[in-house]
């Protein structure tokens, strides 16, 4: 998939945050996909239709983006472009709950990709957030993302030291990664922006399509991992890994995990 993604280059449609932005646009570059950040609403259904794929981040949101957010998805749905949501920070205020939960009503996302605080505050869970940090809580995340999979019928991804992709039926498990992800800001939501590229990609089946993605990144991670020691060295090693690691790569270092079980 990522082969396909080099070969095409899908437009991806950024409405995000402005701490990340430019990481995000790396980030995709890195992969081979075309990266385009808009957030004004006059523009946002012209930017939408353009694209392969819409990435929504609410990290930074305010009234004018949220509009755009709503006006992006509804043309993406129109025209069958796949759309990601990701929830940042979710339950840290009144306003990024309701703007979630209006997204949610109004836009038919494909995936929602999620830390535990997000998920834990999308279901109306208890659960001890940092700021936009996933926090501490004593739920069963799987079965909560399960049952959110179910009830808002789409893809939840939810990311920690075990990634768990579900659609509400089957389960996945995603082992791999480095602690180091979550030294640098940014690393949740530039997943979400991949895995906007890889369902651009990739349609055929779109929970496979998340799995391969959440797979590619957690190895980059450990990768990147190896060649640094601190976080500004992670930071510039993870958009290098990302341009540089194979499809066969993965493969390989999905065996030696197979073979280790
Ligand atoms: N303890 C950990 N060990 C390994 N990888 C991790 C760990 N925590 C998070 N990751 C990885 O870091 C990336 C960002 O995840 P996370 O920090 O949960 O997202 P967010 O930035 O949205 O809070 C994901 O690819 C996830 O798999
Ligand atoms: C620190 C911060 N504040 C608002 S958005 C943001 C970036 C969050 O990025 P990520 O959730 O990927 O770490």
């Amino acid at each position: 998939m990522f082969q396909q993604i080099k070969e095409k280059s899908p437009l991806i449609h950024c409405i995000t945050n402005h701490v990340v932005s430019n990481f995000q646009a790396n980030g995709l570059l890195a992969i081979g996909a075309s990266p385009i950040m808009g957030e004004a609403h006059e523009e946002a259904a012209e930017l939408a239709a353009l694209s392969q794929a819409v990435s929504l981040n609410i990290g930074t949101l305010h009234a004018e983006s949220l509009k755009s957010m709503l006006i992006a998805g509804k043309k993406a749905n129109q025209l069958g472009i796949p759309v990601v949501l990701d929830p940042v920070g979710a339950g840290v205020s009144k306003f990024r709950i309701e703007a979630v939960r209006e997204i949610l009503g109004r836009v038919d996302v494909n995936v929602l990709r999620c830390n535990a605080g997000e998920l834990a505050a999308i279901a109306g869970e208890q659960w001890q957030s940092k700021g936009v940090d996933a926090g501490e809580g004593l739920l069963d995340i799987k079965k909560l993302a399960v049952s959110t999979a179910k009830k808002l019928g789409l893809l939840v991804a939810v990311t920690g030291a075990t990634d768990i992709i579900t659609d509400g039926k089957s389960v996945s498990k995603i082992p791999f990664g480095n602690p180091m992800m979550t030294s640098i800001t940014g690393t949740g939501c530039l997943l979400s922006s991949v895995v906007a590229a890889g369902l651009a990609v990739s349609t055929n089946n779109p929970m496979k399509t998340v799995e391969d993605v959440f797979r590619f990144y957690a190895i980059v991670g450990e990768r990147a991992s190896r060649n640094a020691a601190l976080s500004g060295d992670f930071q510039v090693a993870f958009l290098n890994q990302l341009a540089s690691l194979t499809d066969r790569e993965v493969t390989q270092r999905i065996s030696l995990q197979e073979e280790t079980v």
